[in-house]
């Protein structure tokens, strides 16, 4: 599991880490491992060029000490002092005994890169006008951000004007929120996690890996029937809109279910894509209503949840959806939809989707799986988890479709419906990495990718 924690829960474990080690030794193992990143990302030392823009705290020392590492691997590092009666002193003599040297920024050279130590948790969101003026100098050189790129904000991945945009974050002891949650998880580019020996405490987010969905996956025996794997039943399309029948039924038939009955007005179209699918009403471990129901969907919800089995509510389901509804729903919004569920503009919940699935998962009393390109999965008692699986050119017609059929049918195979949510984001961004190949995808080809994509997490 990828653990991201808070500010505070950061400082606590640090505090209490610092108390048992010499002074300044945390700082030394942050700073190496930001120095050794660099050089990797650099591909070497010898000859290269590196700038360091250093703010007031202990995140400018950091960067002042992976200078001075830098600078005895033969890299030429100069440093803009953005308060330069406040910034680190130690760090700054350890730069200036390895030959790095202080610049005002107008006179520093080309680097090959940016060495972003303006703020770290300790900063407030946004950038002042003189750390942009100095990352504007040179603003198409690649930025490795230390701890978190500047200006974001810390525990909620929002922010408020200006910011860092970086090639890659290295950070320390843990995640923090922003590093996995959008739109501050967009600013930092591939993250690199230094352990500093911090003992922490639960995640205030995590991010599933693929050892977390493997171990979450049924696993049929041999004593296994299709009904004991879990029947899911798909109440989706209409006859206008069959497509969306079509796709939720593939999504549910990915295998993880042992049978899909679809319950709804486009029959004959899904039984010629998926003759193994029953039709009619009759008992099921777990619904999916919604997608493409049009009129219908809100009656398919309430047949739905009478039935006191996992619900999982999408598309024109979603406004018709009881207000506390209760936690065998899985409510799965995009940003536009659930916009309209809590009557809010659809930029707020752009600028901040961890917070309104919070908030939405309380309100409904509901599991809530906001989708996006880091999709957020909300539990009512405050967990959440970030997908970060998946690629650009899923964002196509019908793949939200697919997700719902997925989770369908990981709740009807006795999933919890945080788990199934979470795991089926997961492999549904998986199977579109697999479909895409690097190029464009269908919603049907996701689908088909979904038993590879489980192959794979079963053999490593
Ligand atoms: N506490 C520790 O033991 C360790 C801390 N580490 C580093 O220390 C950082 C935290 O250091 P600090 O608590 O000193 O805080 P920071 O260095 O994150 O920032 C605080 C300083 O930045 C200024 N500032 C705040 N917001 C700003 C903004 N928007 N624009 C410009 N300046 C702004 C403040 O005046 C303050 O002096 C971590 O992110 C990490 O990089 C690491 O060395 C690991 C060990
Ligand atoms: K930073």
């Amino acid at each position: 599991m990828l653990r991201a924690h808070t500010v505070a829960q950061v400082r606590a474990a640090e505090d209490a880490l610092m108390r048992t080690l010499p002074e300044g030794a945390l700082m030394q193992r942050a700073a190496h491992g930001l120095a050794y990143a660099v050089l990797d990302f650099l591909g070497g030392g010898y000859g290269a060029k590196v700038l360091l823009q250093v703010g007031a705290g202990n995140n400018g020392g950091d960067a002042l000490y992976a200078g001075a590492v830098l600078a005895r691997r033969g890299v030429g590092v100069e440093a803009v002092l953005l308060a330069p009666e406040r910034a680190h002193a130690e760090g700054l003599a350890a730069l200036e005994a390895a030959y790095g040297r202080v610049v005002d920024v107008e006179d520093a050279q080309r680097p090959d890169v940016v060495v972003d130590g303006i703020v770290g948790i300790g900063g407030t969101p946004g950038l002042r006008p003189d750390a942009l003026a100095a990352l504007e100098r040179f603003s198409e050189v690649p930025v490795v951000a230390v701890d978190l790129p500047s200006g974001v904000d810390a525990d909620t991945g929002e922010l408020a004007g200006p910011h860092v945009q970086a090639a890659i974050t290295v950070t320390f002891g843990t995640h923090k929120v922003a590093l996995l949650a959008d739109p501050a998880a967009a600013a930092a580019g591939a993250v690199l996690l230094v352990d500093i020996g911090l003992e922490l405490p639960e995640a205030a987010v995590e991010a599933l890996q693929s050892e977390d969905v493997a171990a979450l996956l049924p696993e049929p025996g041999g004593e296994s029937q299709k009904y004991s794997r879990g029947v899911v039943g798909v109440r989706t399309g209409s006859e206008r809109y069959p497509g969306a029948a079509v796709l939720s039924v593939a999504g549910a038939g990915c295998g993880l279910a042992g049978m899909v009955r679809y319950d709804g007005g486009a029959t004959d179209q899904v039984l010629a894509a998926h003759p193994e699918t029953v039709s009619g009403a009759g008992r099921v471990q777990a619904w999916v209503v919604g997608s493409g129901g049009g009129d219908q969907a809100s009656d398919a919800l309430t047949r739905s949840l009478e039935d006191g089995v996992p619900v999982v509510v999408d598309a024109d389901a979603l406004t018709a959806t009881p207000r506390p509804v209760g936690r065998h729903a899985i409510l799965t919004p995009h940003a536009g939809e659930l916009a309209r569920m809590l009557e809010v503009p659809r930029e707020d919940v752009e600028a901040a989707p961890l917070r309104h699935a919070r908030e939405a998962a309380a309100a409904y009393d509901a599991v809530v799986l906001l989708k996006g390109r880091r999709t957020v999965v909300a539990h009512p008692d405050g967990r959440a988890r970030i997908n970060t699986t998946g690629v650009p050119w899923l964002a196509t017609a019908g793949a939200g479709d697919v997700l719902a059929g997925l989770v369908g049918a990981l709740a009807a195979a006795g999933l919890e419906p945080f788990d199934a949510a979470s795991a089926g984001a997961w492999l549904h961004g998986a199977a579109a990495t697999l479909a895409s190949h690097g190029g464009p995808l269908r919603a049907s080809a996701v689908a088909a990718a979904l038993p590879q994509a489980v192959r794979g997490l079963r053999t490593p």
